[in-house]
């Protein structure tokens, strides 16, 4: 519980139940929320609203002051609130854990006028997600819902409510379930060897390897594979060169898109110029995706006869199967195709990505992590996805990695995560810290949610460890690794501002394989 000069329930909730009484869809409050922390980045721009912010300042007034709020730093500034303080250079969770570690572990910042929390420790977390996650469930309504998030079909964007209700069941029992992950087992085997062999082809040609293109690209089809491949496929594409074409630069653009804060969500008059043009943008961007959606729909439709056999329907023949009230429309479908590929593949690569840059910066836990999967696979063999539970220290480790601080959330997983109450040494990297600890990232240990908790909480995390733990497992014992010119301790392990917290700089390493070359041809199809 939280010991501030305040109660939780009577400043935070008081807020909430005030704004409450503007009821929007499906009793959502779309002002309080937990919401985006991404930030603007033009300086035209900038100069106009500090232009507008002075105008404007004498009709400023603060409306949380008759309330008992939590403490709101000093700076906030008339229509930009807090938005100044935020660093283009510096990942959002970052700044949002320094202006906590400043002001305390709740504390309320204006993004414009949007009154925002930002919860910094696995207390207070608690005291959110498990008392008044229902209150919470919504988000913000962005422009980005309504254009890249299909007028909010999207689930990432969709008010919290019957829709996203009946949503979120065909994610979780349909499209994510852990049968269905299992039964996916094959398609995520085809991708890590196809990036294991052409890891080994850059090697071959004595390069350097750029981890970071490869890892996104394997995330990616992963998750293409899932959706679009038929029985019997094997490791044959599942769309033509030029639909993956077509399909992976709508996906680029849409995150480039909602990489870009748009101004006009926090300070409504901007909203009405557009002068950017960001939203002019969204809008058209919606009607490639939509057209490419279908376009692929219909094909899969179109393709033989219909994948009658539930255990072999891809994602798309498991959508069209839906019956009564779970029918989506086709904007819905849409929605569906591009939340699945966008929410689940920078995730899951930069995942993997910071795993690896971790274990190169201390050489001593990769050698550990390497004998330990060694002792279970042995050298002739690729690593399956059945023996990882038997890999204790590759398990802590990837609980132990930089965890990919969702930065849409306000909920500072990150340094949630790295809460000194319950962490000694608590930025360093160190996998011990998680041996024999009775903590996992599925139940509601506060102190360690990657994927959050609570009724907004990843309905992708089985998929993603899966994808992760096969993938970091089968390079490891795959390769020896090293830094490519610099020194270990050299290398950069800054994070970039983004949606996933991706690295500042690709991961370039070099490798040399550990196993006999005929091991990295030998399994064809997922099969040894
Ligand atoms: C290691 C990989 C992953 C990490 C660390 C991760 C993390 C997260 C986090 C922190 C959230 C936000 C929860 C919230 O707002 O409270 C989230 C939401 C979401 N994730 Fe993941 N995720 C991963 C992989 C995946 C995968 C593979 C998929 C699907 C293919 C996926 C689909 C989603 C969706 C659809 C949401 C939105 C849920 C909603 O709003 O109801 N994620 N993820």
């Amino acid at each position: 519980m939280y010991k501030g000069g305040f109660g939780l329930e009577e400043c935070v909730f008081s807020e909430l139940r005030l704004r409450r009484q503007h009821k929007a869809e499906e009793d959502i409050d779309p002002h309080l929320e937990i919401s985006s922390g991404r930030i603007p980045s033009c300086s035209i721009f900038w100069s106009f609203v500090v232009i507008l912010a002075l105008a404007a300042s004498v009709m400023f007034f603060t409306k949380g002051k008759k309330l008992n709020l939590p403490p709101v730093p000093k700076g906030r500034m008339p229509i930009i609130g807090h938005l100044h303080m935020m660093d283009d250079n510096e990942a959002a969770h970052r700044t949002f854990a320094r202006i906590s570690e400043k002001n305390g572990p709740l504390t309320m910042i204006y993004m414009g006028s949007k009154p925002t929390l930002l919860v910094s420790t696995a207390a207070i977390a608690e005291q959110v997600l498990k008392h008044n996650d229902q209150a919470f469930a919504s988000r913000p309504f962005l422009t980005a819902g309504k254009t890249l998030g299909f007028d909010f079909k999207s689930i990432v964007f969709a008010p919290f409510g019957n829709y996203y209700k009946r949503l979120r069941r065909i994610y979780t029992v349909e499209l994510l379930s852990p049968k269905r992950v299992a039964l996916s087992q094959e398609l995520r085997q085809i991708e890590v060897k196809h990036v294991m062999s052409s890891v080994l082809s850059d090697h071959l040609a004595g390069g350097p390897v750029n981890m970071t293109s490869k890892l996104q690209e394997m995330a990616i089809d992963n998750l293409i594979r899932m959706i679009f491949a038929k029985p019997n496929m094997g490791d044959k594409e599942c769309l033509t060169r030029e639909e993956m074409t077509t399909l992976k630069g709508v996906v680029k653009e849409a995150v480039n898109l909602a990489r870009v804060i748009y101004v006009g969500d926090f300070i409504p008059l901007l909203d009405i110029y557009d002068f950017t043009g960001h939203k002019a943008k969204t809008m058209k961007l919606q009607a490639k995706m939509f057209a490419s959606a279908m376009a692929l729909i219909e094909k899969n439709k179109s393709n033989e006869k219909p994948v009658v056999d539930k255990d072999k329907q891809n994602l798309v023949d498991i959508l069209l199967s839906q019956e009564g009230d779970d029918r989506l429309p086709d904007h819905a479908l849409a929605a569906v195709l591009f939340d699945f590929i966008i929410a689940g593949s920078d995730t899951t690569s930069v995942s993997i990505e910071w795993a690896i840059a971790e274990l190169l910066h201390y050489p001593h836990f990769m050698k550990r992590a390497q004998g330990e999967i060694d002792s279970v696979v042995g050298k002739d063999r690729l690593v399956d996805e059945q023996d990882i539970k038997n890999m204790p220290f590759l398990q802590a480790t990837l609980a132990g990695y930089d965890i990919p601080a969702q930065t849409t959330v306000m909920l500072n997983l990150w340094a949630i995560g790295r809460d000194p109450a319950f962490w000694t040494n608590p930025k360093e990297f160190n996998p011990e810290r998680f041996l024999n600890k009775d903590i996992t990232m599925f139940r509601r240990d506060f102190q360690l949610i990657p994927f959050s908790v609570g009724r907004r909480q990843c309905p992708g995390a089985g998929l993603g460890l899966a994808v992760v733990q096969l993938a970091v497992a089968s390079l490891l014992h795959g390769f020896e690794w090293s830094t490519h010119n610099q020194k270990p301790e050299e290398m950069d392990m800054r994070e970039k501002p983004g949606l996933v917290t991706p690295r500042m700089t690709d991961l370039v390493v070099r490798v040399v394989p550990r196993l006999p070359l005929h091991v990295y041809h030998g399994r064809e199809n997922g099969q040894q």
